[in-house]
């Protein structure tokens, strides 16, 4: 389902963050939302999951308004979310991690029997599809910062998004883990998820992506593929600060 939305604005005090923000990225895509720091990005994937209520403006998944849904619903609707500073917990294994992604009333209690069983296997299900089913009974706080990023994406696939959202999949991780994550994205993406990735390193953005919106000070400036964005005269301008 698309994602999409009009004319979203957010200030913090006197910083507008989102300045009337119009936006469709649609179903089946590998989108991608680049820009400067503080073109507002994250700003717009807080205002999209819930995370922060936008000042005006509206959201619609799939023609369905969510403008002022909370992020369980919004998530539960379909649309997954990475953060930019990964959320794991740090004091629990990677399998508890990945259930509490979709047991929010906490991991010990709740399900038993064959729901519990089935709910493991798929738990390990996506930690071996993610490379990291190894590290299973280790707390995520003694992972690697990359191996915590793929934790948390096991969580969010866990929920079985029809849309995935990725803020800085690739921030502070190897190049080694880098190329298991395009891969990963775009697997994903054949197997029917849309994605909407914020993302910083280019060379990742431009092999991977179908769709490249870019922000400049809290709206789009341009958009495309990757073959008329890395040309495109405003992009450029944006990144120079002109
Ligand atoms: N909670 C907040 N309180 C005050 N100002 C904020 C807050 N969140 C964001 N801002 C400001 O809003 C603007 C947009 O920030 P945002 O983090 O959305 O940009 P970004 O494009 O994601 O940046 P980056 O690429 O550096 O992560 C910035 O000027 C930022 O300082």
């Amino acid at each position: 389902m698309s994602l999409a939305t009009v004319d979203l604005r957010k200030a913090f005090g006197g910083v507008v963050a989102l300045d009337g923000a119009t936006v469709t990225f649609r179903e089946g895509r590998i989108n991608a939302l680049i820009g400067p720091n503080g073109s507002g990005k994250t700003t717009y994937f807080n205002c999209v999951t819930g995370m922060i209520r936008a000042d005006s403006g509206t959201v619609t998944y799939g023609g369905t308004d969510i403008t002022r849904k909370a992020p369980h619903a919004i998530a539960r609707a379909g649309v997954g979310r990475t953060f930019q500073l990964c959320r794991v917990f740090p004091r629990m294994t990677a399998l508890d991690n990945v259930l509490a992604a979709v047991r929010p009333g906490g991991v010990s209690g709740g399900l038993r029997g064959a729901r519990h069983r089935a709910e493991v296997d798929r738990a390990r299900g996506w930690l071996t599809r993610l490379g990291i089913e190894h590290l299973i009974d280790i707390e995520a706080r003694n992972m690697s910062w990359g191996q915590q990023k793929l934790l948390e994406l096991a969580g969010v696939l866990m929920g079985e998004p029809a849309t995935v959202l990725l803020d800085e999949p690739a921030g502070g991780v190897n190049p080694a883990l880098l190329d298991r994550i395009g891969t990963l994205v775009r697997d994903l993406n054949a197997e029917g998820r849309t994605f909407v990735i914020v993302e910083h390193n280019m060379d990742l953005v431009m092999s991977i992506s179908d769709h490249i919106v870019v922000f400049d000070r809290g709206r789009p400036i341009a958009e495309g593929p990757p073959s008329l964005i890395r040309t495109d005269e405003r992009v450029l301008g944006a990144y120079l600060g002109s």
